[in-house]
């Protein structure tokens, strides 16, 4: 049974049809990645799966239960979490507040409570503190932890985004372009960083990437999506060697490895 499943997902913006006929299932546990020319409308079908946009039709069904027309951040309670293309921390906070914020969702005292300062607030607010430091050890950022996120170098502000959405304890996290911007260097360890964090957290991953080494090194099966419809589906030596994924490419040479 897939954890996640949408059938004939449609988003519509005014004429233009952005994401036409999205079907894919997810496997628990499985690293799944989403390929496409420019525009081709992955970043719209996440925002879908995650509530940002709700489809102009279709199913989005995760842990056999839909969550169409659900807001995000009930989305994410049920445990979808995301990473978005232009990394999207609160630059302004410390490192370790950015991680805390994920933890908020869960809190069990008042707003009362916390203008009060009451003992139940500052338990809370101890315990978090701890795992949040916790969590940016696993990520190699304690050493951080009261910088601005704004002054971290990007590797580490991408790392910091992961880190954070991991927070929210998901069981599906999708990661969109966690590569941009990366030297090789970094993508490598990026790379690492995904296989690890999947064992590590139990995870089902799905992940937008322009690059094609790291999807193909990484993805058990690859969706490819074209002008908003998914035009192949396999494994990645299936992909590389797909003719309608070459054409979609224009001729470029699809995958590197
Ligand atoms: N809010 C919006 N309003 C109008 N059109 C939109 C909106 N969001 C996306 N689009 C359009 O939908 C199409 C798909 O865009 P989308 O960003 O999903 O593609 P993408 O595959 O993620 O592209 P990229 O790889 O460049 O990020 C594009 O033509 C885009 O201009």
């Amino acid at each position: 049974m897939p954890i996640l499943e949408t059938k004939q997902l449609i988003k519509t913006f005014g004429g233009l049809t952005a994401v036409n006929g999205f079907e894919i299932y997810l496997n628990k546990g499985e690293l799944i990645g989403l390929i496409g020319p420019n525009g081709a409308g992955k970043t719209t079908a996440f925002n879908m799966l995650t509530g940002v946009y709700q489809p102009t039709s279709g199913e989005i069904n995760f842990l056999d239960a839909s969550i169409v027309g659900q807001y995000p951040y009930e989305i994410t309670q049920k445990g979808i979490a995301r990473t978005f293309q232009n990394i999207r921390l609160f630059k302004d906070l410390s490192v370790i507040d950015n991680v805390k914020i994920a933890y908020h969702q869960n809190v069990s005292y008042s707003v009362l409570d916390s203008i009060l300062q009451t003992k139940k607030y500052r338990q809370e607010e101890k315990k978090i503190t701890e795992k949040a430091l916790e969590f940016l050890k696993i990520f190699k950022l304690d050493h951080k932890s009261q910088e601005y996120a704004k002054n971290l170098p990007y590797g580490e502000q991408r790392r910091l985004e992961i880190a954070r959405a991991l927070a929210t304890k998901p069981k599906l996290v999708l990661l969109d372009e966690p590569a941009a911007g990366m030297n090789p260097q970094e993508t490598q360890e990026l790379l690492g960083l995904i296989k690890w964090i999947r064992e590590y957290f139990d995870l089902t991953i799905l992940l937008i990437e322009h690059d094609m080494s790291l999807v193909m090194n990484v993805c058990e099966r690859i969706y490819v999506l074209d002008y908003g419809k998914i035009i192949a589906h396999g494994t990645p030596q299936e992909i590389k060697s797909n003719p309608r994924v070459i054409e979609a490419y224009l001729g470029e040479e699809v995958p590197v490895c």
